[in-house]
């Protein structure tokens, strides 16, 4: 990794919640230099440091600081390697075409591209055997010089969700139904988000889509890819069963979920098994020594109240997911609690492990 060269990024929304968390890792990143930073008319012509309302407990990195914002122009980005996406999602999709467009490769963390039948929907620590579409996105959409591409990743809910879900698919197979109970923290709403009004001394027991993206997200990733590299697969057993129930908290960030799931094996697993196979679940980002993976994926706790946001939401920066309570439901198999870092892991992490990977697989 030392000889690796440096590449050139941008960072688009920068100055929004996940833009914040991309300047804060990118700053420290040993081959991603921060190189461009892209906002909305608001901010442009502004340095960041003047455009930002900056909400990280660290100082605002120097190099960003003195960045003059651009408007999300291709052609304002054209010396990246690497663009990073924090739109929000009423803008997101076409600037982001429009990027790809100019032979530029995007890592994106909103909503629009998602569903797009060549686009890949990656979780870094799950699914990065999709970036096997890459070469027929790019003789669709980047015809001239093969060099433009969007890769996703997925809502931060189901980010949360998939990593233990792959991890015991690895292990015992199919999983033939999921019921999954969210406890969302307000910065997944972004800046600035839910009234404290709406918020504080209470529950909200509905998030606009949410629920509709956790189910057919789960599907894609958790699916597969054609031989030929050109379609994706829908996870079909049966075909496995979603049911999310979503709901947003007074925590800041953090997303728990409570989890239960039945396995198409019978008999199923015993949380003793569960809880062997999430600890021993490693994945390729690791294996290729992505500098942003998580030594440890899925850290198991056996406390009888963690995980919990406030304890456990930074361990590993945020990289990884914790999981606890394991035991036996008696309605479906197994039921466990799931925590992880909506803005870390469930964003900005992602997207730049991601990253990472597609550099190793020479995509970049
Ligand atoms: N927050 C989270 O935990 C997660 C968020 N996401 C997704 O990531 C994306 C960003 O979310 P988040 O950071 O929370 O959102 P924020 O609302 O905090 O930030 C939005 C960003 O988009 C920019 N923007 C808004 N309008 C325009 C425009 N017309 N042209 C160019 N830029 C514009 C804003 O710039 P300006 O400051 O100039 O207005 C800001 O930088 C969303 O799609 C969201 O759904 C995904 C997973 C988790
Ligand atoms: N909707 C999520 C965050 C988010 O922005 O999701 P998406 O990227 O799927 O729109 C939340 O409120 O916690």
């Amino acid at each position: 990794m030392s000889n690796q060269r440096q590449i050139l990024v941008g960072v688009l929304g920068a100055t929004g919640t996940v833009g914040q968390r991309f300047i804060h890792l990118l700053s420290s990143h040993p081959f991603f230099t921060l190189h461009a930073l892209g906002a909305s008319s608001r901010s442009a012509g502004k340095p960041y440091g003047a455009a930002v309302k900056w909400k990280l407990p660290f100082p605002i990195p120097a190099r960003a600081k003195a960045l003059v914002v651009k408007e999300c122009k291709a052609e304002e980005f054209k010396d990246c390697g690497v663009v990073f996406s924090g739109l929000d999602a009423e803008v997101a999709g076409d600037i982001e075409s429009a990027f790809r467009a100019a032979e530029l490769a995007v890592f994106s963390n909103s909503k629009n591209h998602r569903r797009d039948p060549v686009v890949p929907l990656i979780v870094p620590l799950v699914n990065p055997s999709h970036f096997s579409i890459i070469p027929h996105q790019r003789s669709i959409h980047s015809p001239r010089l093969q060099t433009g591409f969007i890769v996703t990743n997925a809502n931060c809910s189901t980010t949360g969700l998939v990593i233990p879900l792959a991890a015991l698919e690895a292990a015992f197979g199919p999983l033939e139904s999921v019921m999954v109970t969210t406890m969302q923290a307000i910065s997944g709403a972004g800046y600035p988000g839910v009234p404290s009004l709406d918020i504080f001394d209470n529950v909200v027991p509905h998030i606009g889509g949410e629920e509709e993206k956790m189910e057919w997200e789960t599907a894609k990733i958790l699916g597969g890819i054609s031989h030929d590299g050109t379609a994706f697969e829908m996870h079909a057993t049966n075909p496995m069963r979603v049911s999310a129930a979503c709901n947003r908290v007074p925590v800041i960030e953090g997303h728990t979920e409570a989890v239960s799931v039945r396995f198409a094996r019978r008999p199923p697993p015993s949380p003793q098994q569960i809880r062997e196979a999430l600890e021993a679940y490693t994945c390729e980002a690791q294996t290729l020594e992505c500098p942003s993976a998580p030594k440890k994926v899925i850290y198991v706790h056996d406390e009888p109240d963690r995980p919990q946001p406030r304890l456990d939401r930074d361990f590993q920066a945020g990289a990884g997911v914790n999981v606890g309570r394991i035991r036996e439901c008696a309605v479906l198999d197994i039921k466990f609690v799931v925590l992880s870092n909506n803005v870390c892991i469930g964003a900005a992490t992602s997207s730049i492990i991601n990253a990472e990977i597609a550099v190793f697989k020479g995509l970049i």
